[in-house]
């Protein structure tokens, strides 16, 4: 926004405006149609899906089939399985840390010697034996975890992926990624995918499709008694390739973003200048729940989990400054529409013309968000000098400006599922461990070092270059790894 102001044209038919409300009001709450490029997230032979549509009418019939299982109150319901879900998928979680971490144990050698991560450096094999760090590969950690969650709620508990339990199958998630990083050619380009993908991407995506058409028939074979999302498609009609590309859509988008906030936070609350932070998120979790017993005691309670006042600040400060999907989201303009530029000229772009606002600067507001690059979950608190009034409507102004989840009726479908997959966690692992970065992966920068979106850094020794964050369609981190190292804290 400092070097090319608020308003961009990005191509004769293209636009970029940011800096206003009323754009975030005008295109999402007011639900402008969505661009064209979204019919790239059309699967199993270009077949529609929620995320797909464009037009608002055939949307709002999808979103009326299934939006019943993504509420907070189904998710809460001790009538679904959900609950149960999460709770199973983050007791596994809590083991590999235990085992691979706070014990060494099982060391994560997978990742160590980065069998599935062609982008990773990794750590020495042997670091386990020689010093007392002992790491875990949290990014493919947090994957494992989105992906069992993501796909038991889609296909029923027993049909989803065990990850988490068994690390030799991650590599379906490396699989993933190599697809997602023909993003250009899949969205701008879709034409010449098939010239410009090389035969490690196309061996990738074979594996990707096999493997989701496999889980989608078993879960066809094997019914599951609660309601899933295959069960709701089915019962609306939409069977065979017309579902899966609901769930294949589903799947890609929960398992990504979830894994890069999860990643981000726990990085974050590592670094040496946030220790206070996650000082004060484990006092929380001992106010609230009291200390824990024994290793496996476990915060179940998710309603108690959601409203925890310090974690939702670290959440929201977190997606503000590291927001999964930091790029453009496009809409296109219905009627011909005024635009104000910054010298007070009013220039209205014609019908048809691809519009949109971008999440990676809106965050960035400085007039919202002082000292917008820095991480201070701090200025989602009531300040010292601040009354409750004052407060209650900077946060309001401030959840304005913010939309890690998208804004409006095409808001994220999957959001409950995975600020409560997220919360409950975040709560079990702090309140039974400490993170630091870990020493064997880089050196460790004790400086507020911001972290910057790139698709080059210059180096990769410091922790900072490490977590650099990719400038893609997600920003996860560039070399798709990040290292922490876990213990139980002294006075526990
Ligand atoms: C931290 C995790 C997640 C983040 C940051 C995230 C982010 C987003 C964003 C920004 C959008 C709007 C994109 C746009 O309009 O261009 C979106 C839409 C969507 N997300 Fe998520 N998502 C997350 C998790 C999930 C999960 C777990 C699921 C599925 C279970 C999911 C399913 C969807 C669907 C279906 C849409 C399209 C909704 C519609 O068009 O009505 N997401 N998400």
């Amino acid at each position: 926004m400092t070097k090319y102001g608020n308003v961009v044209v990005l191509s004769p038919r293209e636009i970029s405006v940011n800096g206003d409300l009323v754009y975030l009001r005008d295109i999402y709450t007011k639900n402008f149609p969505k661009d064209r490029f979204y019919e790239n997230f059309r699967n199993h032979g270009f077949k529609d899906n929620i995320f797909a549509s464009l037009e608002n009418d055939r949307h709002k019939n999808y979103k009326k089939i299934l939006q019943g299982l993504y509420t907070k109150s189904a998710i809460l319901s001790d009538r679904n399985f959900t609950k149960d879900l999460l709770n199973d998928k983050v007791n596994l979680l809590m083991d590999q840390i235990y085992n691979s971490s706070v014990t060494a144990k099982n060391p994560d050698l997978i990742n160590a010697k980065c069998l599935h991560n062609e982008h990773g450096v990794g750590v020495a094999s042997t670091w386990y034996e020689k010093t007392k760090q002992k790491g875990i590969e949290v990014y493919s950690l947090f994957g494992a975890l989105a992906m069992d969650v993501v796909s038991g709620f889609e296909l029923g508990s027993e049909n989803g992926t065990s990850l988490l339990s068994t690390p030799k199958d991650r590599y379906i998630i490396a699989m993933f990624r190599r697809v997602a990083s023909m993003g250009f050619w899949t969205t701008l380009m879709p034409q010449l995918w098939n010239f410009a993908a090389t035969d490690t991407i196309l061996a990738a995506q074979q594996a990707v499709e096999k493997w989701q058409l496999s889980a989608y028939t078993k879960a066809e074979k094997n019914v599951p008694k609660v309601t899933t999302s295959l069960k709701t498609l089915n019962a609306a009609g939409l069977f065979k390739e017309s579902a899966y590309s609901f769930l294949t859509d589903n799947i890609f988008a929960g398992h990504e973003t979830t894994a890069i906030q999860l990643t981000y936070l726990t990085y974050e609350l590592s670094r040496p200048v946030h220790r206070e932070n996650q000082h004060k998120f484990r006092q929380e979790l001992y106010n609230t729940f009291g200390k824990p017993h024994d290793t496996n005691d476990r915060i179940t309670d998710l309603d108690k989990v959601d409203k925890l006042v310090y974690l939702d600040a670290l959440m929201n400060e977190n997606s503000r400054v590291h927001t999964s999907i930091p790029g453009a989201e496009p809409r296109v303009t219905p009627e011909p529409y005024p635009i104000n530029l910054e010298d007070g000229t009013k220039v209205i772009v014609p019908k048809g013309t691809t519009i949109s606002v971008q999440p990676y600067l809106i965050h960035r507001q400085e007039s919202v968000f002082p000292e917008p690059e820095k991480w201070v979950p701090e200025r989602w608190l009531q300040q010292p000098n601040e009354s409750i009034e004052e407060f209650h409507c900077r946060i309001k102004a401030q959840h304005k400006w913010m939309m890690p989840f998208g804004k409006g009726i095409r808001m994220c479908l999957g959001m409950n599922l995975a600020v409560l997959e997220m919360k409950l966690a975040l709560a079990n692992i702090y309140w039974h461990f400490e993170s630091k970065i870990c020493e064997d992966w880089c050196e460790i920068d004790c400086n507020d070092n911001h972290i910057k979106m790139d698709s080059e850094p210059k180096n990769r020794k410091k922790d900072y270059e490490m977590m650099t964050m990719m400038d893609t369609y997600t920003t996860r981190p560039l070399y798709d790894e990040c290292w922490l190292s876990w213990s139980i804290p002294e006075n526990s």
